[in-house]
């Protein structure tokens, strides 16, 4: 692999054919160290240019949850892709409060980028998962700029419409499972937002995938999503607004609703195959 002195390899293992490494660096946008995952299948090891997909994990999880937990790497082996891992916040800000719960502050950085202070010094993921991420991640191994896609659970399902909404070139392909899909209109986003964005909830327009559809903001291709319907957050996630503003908008979306399913891992294990193979479609095709 391609050095750079900045990165630094925490582990490393085998991996479906390939490498499942999690990497240090110190991360210019968020000011502080970060750490992420990446599954490089067997092509990218033999130096040939993938596609890659980022994986945006949801409250209170980190860089290796998606990895460990959604079985995505056995099925992007198989399609050649490459996965990358961000955390879901910068860790050790130093914020007051920002370990008092799960819902703001360490695990739970919301993919946007703060300007609210104590929080904007440190919480811009937005930018981080958008910007350096993938440039770090592509001067380092062979992943292809024009072929990314992006995923996310829960929290990170609604980084990932707003990824895919707001930078439709960045992201060839878009997919999230339980997505937060209302962020403005429910607890956690509201919560959220105030504290990262402010009162001004003209500020949050940005941020939330509904309302960016209202804005006009599109994607090219279709976006899946999935969602179970016996998930303790339902009434949280609210994928039927984000039918009726993709419909207003005419943004393609497929929404698959799956009766006895919660919103946990065990969900997105039952419903990855389908989200890689939609990425593949995309991104290989
Ligand atoms: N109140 C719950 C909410 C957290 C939660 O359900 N997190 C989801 C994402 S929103 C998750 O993926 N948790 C990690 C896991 O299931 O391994 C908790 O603190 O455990």
């Amino acid at each position: 692999m391609r050095n750079h002195p900045k990165v630094e390899t925490v582990k490393q293992h085998a991996c479906c054919g390939g490498s499942v490494r999690f990497l240090r660096h110190h991360s210019e946008v968020l000011g502080l160290p970060a750490e992420f995952g990446i599954f490089l299948p067997k092509e990218a090891l033999e130096g040939q240019t993938v596609p890659v997909i980022y994986a945006l994990a949801g409250l209170t999880c980190n860089q290796e949850t998606f990895l460990i937990k959604s079985n995505a790497i056995r099925f992007a082996a198989e399609h050649g892709i490459a996965l990358v891992a961000p955390d879901t916040s910068p860790r050790g800000a130093g914020v007051e409060g920002e370990e008092a719960s799960y819902d703001l502050g360490t695990g739970a950085g919301f993919y946007l980028n703060a300007t609210q202070k104590p929080w904007s010094q440190h919480y811009r993921m937005a930018a981080y998962i958008g910007e350096e991420l993938p440039s770090v991640t592509e001067k380092l191994f062979p992943l292809d700029a024009k072929r990314r896609g992006i995923i996310g659970h829960s929290m990170g399902g609604m980084g990932a419409l707003i990824q895919g909404l707001s930078h439709p070139n960045r992201w060839k392909t878009v997919s999230a499972l339980a997505p937060i899909c209302q962020p403005s209109a429910v607890d956690w986003g509201r919560k959220a937002f105030t504290a990262y964005l402010g009162e001004d909830q003209s500020n949050w327009r940005a941020y939330d995938p509904c309302l960016l559809l209202e804005d006009g903001h599109k994607h090219s291709s279709t976006i899946l999503v999935d969602q179970g319907l016996q998930d303790e957050f339902l009434g949280a996630l609210r994928p039927d607004a984000l039918e009726h503003a993709a419909k207003a908008a005419g943004q393609a979306l497929q929404v698959r609703r799956h009766d006895a399913y919660d919103h946990s891992y065990w969900f997105i294990q039952s419903v990855i195959e389908a989200h890689m193979a939609h990425h593949a479609r995309g991104l290989l095709g």
